[in-house]
């Protein structure tokens, strides 16, 4: 049975949208363990968009489940990862004028950049997982590198729109799990799942991570509204 990661950055989404406390991203992270979440991810972007520097350290002194940093393998980030020493970092690539994460980080292509970031944080103590495209060949540079697991992005799996292009995506990542197993590397997936689409993905096998956030954040505002209305209303009326 998979681990269930939450991401909780678009929690700090919401909060920056007014630049101010609340909703707090690690009250998320501590009602996130509380509902029985196995690991808390969040991702410290370059551009800093949602989460902030000192809701990593924060989250670092509250949180109790594993915590897990998605950060660019950059300098910046390294050294703020070599800092706070989260439990895993799970390096990711990043643009600035993407709304999320469009692909894996090309391991091929920018193998000596991360070769660096890897080998120090590895000497620290800490896991390492990059989060790549289902590509063998990805799978297989990541596993040179010295990674102990990658994380498969699944956005092409849930973006799909018609049930046989999202069966073929499907295969895909049950193919390349396969032959990340093989290679003796952990297998985490994640980007996109929903309650509606996370059943199969967490259906294959020795998947040991999965790394949820948008979709869970979004049920968790509508699940939540009647109760914070209550409370409001009850305020008004007192
Ligand atoms: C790396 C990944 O797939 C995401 O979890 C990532 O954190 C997405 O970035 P945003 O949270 O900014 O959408
Ligand atoms: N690495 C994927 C992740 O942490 C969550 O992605 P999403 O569920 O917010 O798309």
């Amino acid at each position: 049975m998979p681990a269930l990661g939450v991401n909780i950055d678009h929690v700090a989404t919401v909060r920056q949208a007014r630049l101010t406390y609340e909703p707090d991203p690690v009250w998320a992270g501590v009602l996130a363990e509380l509902g029985g979440a196995d690991g808390i991810t969040l991702h410290l972007r370059e551009d800093r968009r949602h989460i902030q520097d000192h809701d990593l350290y924060t989250m670092k002194k509250t949180v109790q489940v594993k915590l897990n940093l998605e950060m660019a393998a950059e300098a910046e980030m390294t050294n703020i990862a070599l800092d706070v020493r989260p439990d895993q970092v799970s390096l990711v690539p990043e643009k600035r004028e993407e709304l999320t994460t469009e692909g894996g980080l090309d391991v091929i292509t920018n193998s000596d950049r991360i070769r660096h970031c890897i080998d120090q944080l590895k000497e620290a103590g800490i896991e390492v997982s990059i989060f790549i495209d289902p590509d063998v060949d990805q799978i297989a540079a990541a596993k040179n590198l010295g990674v102990q697991g990658v994380e498969l992005h699944t956005g092409r799996y849930a973006d799909a729109t018609s049930a046989d292009d999202q069966q073929i995506e499907y295969e895909t990542l049950v193919n390349a799990s396969e032959f990340t197993i093989q290679q003796g590397l952990k297998l985490h997936m994640g980007h996109g799942l929903t309650y509606r689409n996370v059943s199969k993905i967490a259906s294959i096998p020795n998947v040991s991570e999965l790394n949820i956030g948008h979709s869970i954040v979004s049920r968790a505002v509508l699940v939540g509204m009647e109760q914070a209305v209550r409370e409001m209303k009850a305020l008004i009326t007192s």
